[in-house]
């Protein structure tokens, strides 16, 4: 039986989304790794197709968590403020080169008396997202600590981290330039992606969360590639009494794409 929910139309990527600032990208690259479309397309992709990733969502309180989750997995947008207690999630599935993806997106609350609870559920996840409030400069120097707090539970040297301007339909062009700047060198020294967007209007939102499943869909596909190693993913090994050689691996053509 299959519990998840069927990949919407709207959530298939057959393209690499592109970064908002090449100043402050996880990568610049036009398309994904050519190792990984070529493993997409000869069906070598382990088991990313059936896991879940899990991303986790960290920042001050208010700076528009719940709303940015809320914009891109409901279309909705809520203007009064309901605070986050503890933890909650949305589930969200894509199809990336052909290949089904889960995003499970952890939303934490911000408030001080629910850290506690929040942080419990910061382990195992391969993307971090710090949001901060574009039109208060606090948020921003805070999310060095969220980071550092979310860090404790994860592997730094594998987990993606985006830092993530909200409510940029509050701005005048002159402050967000101002605050950008900021912003940018907060993300170089994080090592994190940087973006900005606006739940209200919806800018940005859309195209913020396919580059979060895109990275970490890419960074999957490469670390199954890494793991298998010399054997070949997505190769069976059958083992047949009448061979003299147990162990043949079913597909033996040889790869069409890959160098
Ligand atoms: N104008 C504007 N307001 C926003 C935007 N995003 C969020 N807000 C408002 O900011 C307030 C807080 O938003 P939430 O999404 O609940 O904030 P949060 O970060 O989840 O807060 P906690 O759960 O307490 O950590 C609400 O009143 C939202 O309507 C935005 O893009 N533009
Ligand atoms: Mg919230």
């Amino acid at each position: 039986m299959n519990i998840l929910a069927p990949v919407r139309r709207d959530r298939v990527l057959a393209e690499l989304p592109q970064c908002l600032r090449k100043e402050a990208a996880l990568h610049v690259h036009r398309d994904f790794n050519p190792r990984v479309t070529c493993a997409c397309q000869e069906h070598r992709t382990g088991t990313v197709g059936f896991k879940i990733s899990k991303v986790i969502v960290v920042g001050d309180l208010s700076v528009g968590k719940t709303c940015l989750i809320n914009r891109f997995c409901k279309d909705t947008f809520d203007k009064n403020y309901k605070a986050t207690i503890g933890v909650d999630f949305e589930m969200e599935r894509f199809e990336v080169l052909g290949v089904p993806f889960s995003l499970q997106l952890w939303d934490t609350a911000g408030q001080e008396r629910f850290k506690c609870i929040a942080s419990t559920y910061y382990r195992g996840a391969q993307a971090i997202i710090i949001v901060f409030n574009l039109n208060d400069v606090a948020s921003l120097e805070h999310t060095k600590q969220w980071l550092a707090d979310a860090l404790k539970e994860n592997d730094p040297s594998s987990v993606l981290l985006f830092l993530v301007g909200s409510k940029k339909d509050l701005s005048t062009p002159a402050q967000y330039m101002l605050m950008e700047k900021d912003a940018l060198k907060v993300a170089q020294e994080m090592k994190a992606e940087y973006w900005a967007v606006s739940s209200l209007t919806g800018e940005n939102v859309r195209e913020f969360f396919f580059r979060v499943a895109a990275l970490t869909f890419e960074a999957n596909v490469l670390a199954e590639l890494e793991k298998s190693g010399a054997r070949r993913i997505g190769d069976v090994v059958r083992i047949n009494s009448d061979d003299s050689n147990l162990y043949l691996t079913a597909n033996k053509k040889k790869p069409t794409c890959c160098p």
